[in-house]
């Protein structure tokens, strides 16, 4: 018997030895792939470097100077007198020449660097598109017809498929693994002429609403130095805002293109999952076994500007072509509809300050009501609208989110190398799913009853999976019906619960994407833009709010110290209304008023 308590004993201990041996190996791998990554990074800041100083500086100032509108042109600005309605097209410098690609591309690429010194949002620069600019300035010369987005550089997340470049969602086990292909929405902004020249940092796993990893650190927000840009777009948004970037492309599957876009005072759009293409997401390294596999919690991938006409503007000419369905079969040919998005139209709002969910902090609830207010003048009607059983939905949200219990998440970030503070925010999840479940009795009774919903939402079974499917489409069909016995478009709400808290905040509080995440579990378009700034009355009333949760304490203490911070607002209407969704939130933009000492170069 002895013998045989020895012999396990024995066991045990070497293989414990072993998975400590494998593991010691496995870290010091991952290291060293993170320390020639930072070289090969180093190195690539000073190719940028070396790129940008062929333009002469003066130049590279004017075309940095110049907006969107300006630089491509190619739509119609119309202003408005009283009684006059005047209607002209701007010149269009890189379709008429006076900019050439190259020059653009150039001025961008200097222009990044500015941005990644500020805010370490760059990844990696993708060389091709220096030769991608040459190639399309010859196009010129030759006299072919010059395709809408001529020469305009773009920059795209890292996770996004750009042949040639990494996408490893901040796993180190992921460098050195290139795409072969582009991304559906990169081939489509390539055949429209744009030009990717750069991809910019993400949180590990995609995961999390801050932007940070052990391969490319922590992005800062451009507005204040120890807050985060949000995520997992965060790199776009710091990027954008710190105007290194015309336009960049992300991806959103609980709020990553909109929280990023109100944590940094900038606009981005979420379309339904039927708009755009996701096809090939896990060409990379890992395949299947990390990202995806989370059916009717509906991710997409969306344009990210300093305005929303910028955001407008990419998507007309996704949808004028045929482009989406032709590179992605499974996608309905749906064109661009130019009613919806009609100058003037006017729709009918259904809006909420909160989702009964988490009560969002003063300068998140005021931005709302003042949109509420900019979009009545406007001559949009503005009814009060409840969302309905948020709190239960964000139960299934998460359920469905992490499908497998959080086993695929939890395992992909704990073989990898991951920031000690990511490894905390999992621990809930390493506990058994049954403990969690009683661990909820005693956040019931101890009053904390959100906390005990979260415990309660990791799934256990493929019956559970299924009923919760079902409550998906179920309250798919519930609120679509209440907003149209309403009469209502659509809505308008806070777009995240603080203004940009501290980098570890959101892995704290990953319950905080809640007014994000309703939309894709609902699959409906959403679009968040600039309203407002956190002031110093919103910073008094932050006395008030609530400490009745260890996460309402947490959301209070993280938004301290806000003020100059940007706010944002979000609209979201049923699929296939995108286009109503932009012209609401243009409407807004451009009838707020900007603290301009705590915006950037608004373009
Ligand atoms: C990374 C560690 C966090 C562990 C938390 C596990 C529980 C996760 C449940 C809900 C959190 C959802 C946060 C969503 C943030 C935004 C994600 C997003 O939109 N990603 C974009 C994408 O995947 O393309």
């Amino acid at each position: 018997m002895l013998v045989v308590v020895g012999a396990i004993i024995l066991g045990l201990g070497a293989w414990f030895a072993y998975q400590r041996q494998q593991r010691a190996e496995r870290v010091a791998h991952l290291k060293g792939k993170i320390a020639q990554r930072k070289n090969e990074q180093a190195e690539l800041l000073e190719w940028a470097r070396a790129e940008a100083e062929k333009i002469p500086a003066q130049r590279r100032k004017e075309i940095g100077a110049m907006d969107f509108k300006q630089l491509l042109g190619k739509f119609n600005v119309i202003t408005r007198d009283s009684r006059l309605m005047l209607v002209f097209t701007l010149s269009a410098a890189l379709q008429s020449g006076d900019v050439t690609s190259l020059e653009a591309v150039t001025t961008y690429i200097g222009l990044s660097l500015a941005a990644h010194e500020k805010t370490n949002c760059v990844t990696m620069y993708i060389k091709e598109s220096v030769k991608h600019a040459r190639a399309l300035d010859g196009r010129r010369k030759s006299g072919e017809s010059l395709p809408p987005l001529f020469g305009l550089p773009v920059s795209i997340k890292e996770s996004i498929g750009v042949t040639g470049t990494d996408k490893t969602w901040g796993y180190a086990g992921s460098i050195h693994f290139p795409s072969t292909r582009d991304a559906p929405t990169v081939e489509m902004l390539k055949q429209l002429g744009a030009v990717p020249f750069v991809k910019t940092n993400v949180p590990l796993s995609l995961l999390s609403y801050t932007c940070g990893n052990e391969i490319y650190g922590w992005t800062e927000n451009p507005h204040k130095k120890g807050r985060t840009p949000g995520g997992s777009t965060g790199g776009e948004a710091a990027l954008i805002a710190a105007g290194g970037s015309l336009l960049g492309i992300g991806s959103d599957v609980g709020g990553s293109i909109r929280m990023p876009a109100h944590y940094a005072g900038i606009a981005g759009v979420k379309p339904s999952s039927m708009r755009l293409s996701l096809l090939r997401i896990d060409d990379g390294y890992h395949g299947p076994k990390r990202g995806g596999g989370y059916p009717l919690i509906e991710a997409n991938e969306g344009p990210m500007a300093a305005s929303m006409e910028t955001c407008a503007e990419i998507l007309k000419q996704f949808w004028d072509s045929s482009l989406v369905s032709d590179v992605d079969p499974y996608k309905p040919p749906v064109g661009w509809n130019a009613a919806q998005f009609e100058e003037g139209r006017k729709y009918r709002i259904g809006y909420y300050t909160t989702d009964g969910w988490f009560d969002p902090t003063p300068g998140c609830v005021r931005v709302v009501e003042e949109a509420r207010h900019i979009l009545q003048m406007q001559g949009h009607t503005l009814v009060p609208f409840s969302l309905p059983d948020v709190p239960e939905m964000i139960r299934v949200y998460v359920a469905t989110l992490t499908v497998d219990g959080g086993v695929s998440l939890m395992g992909s970030i704990e073989e990898d190398l991951p920031p000690a503070i990511f490894l905390s925010a999992l621990r809930p999840l390493r506990v058994p799913i049954l403990v969690q479940r009683s661990m909820a009795y005693v956040a019931s009774a101890l009053g904390y009853w959100r906390v005990a919903k979260f415990m309660r939402s990791m799934t256990k079974s493929s019956v559970e999976l299924r009923r919760d499917y079902a409550s998906i489409q179920l309250y798919r069909a519930r609120v679509v019906e209440e907003m149209r016995k309403a009469n209502i478009d659509m809505l308008l709400c806070p777009a995240q619960v603080m203004p940009a808290p501290p980098h570890e905040a959101p892995l704290h509080l990953s319950a905080g994407c809640s007014y994000t995440a309703i939309y894709n579990l609902l699959d409906f378009g959403a679009g968040v833009c600039r309203v407002g700034t956190w002031n110093a009355q919103d910073e008094a009333k932050l006395e008030c709010y609530p400490t009745s949760d260890p996460w309402y304490t947490m959301a209070k203490k993280f938004s301290k110290d806000s003020v100059g911070l940007p706010l944002g607002v979000q609209v979201a209407a049923p699929p296939f209304k995108e286009e109503a969704v932009m012209r609401v939130l243009i409407d807004l933009e451009r009838n707020v008023q900007h603290n301009p000492k705590s915006s950037f170069r608004q373009r």
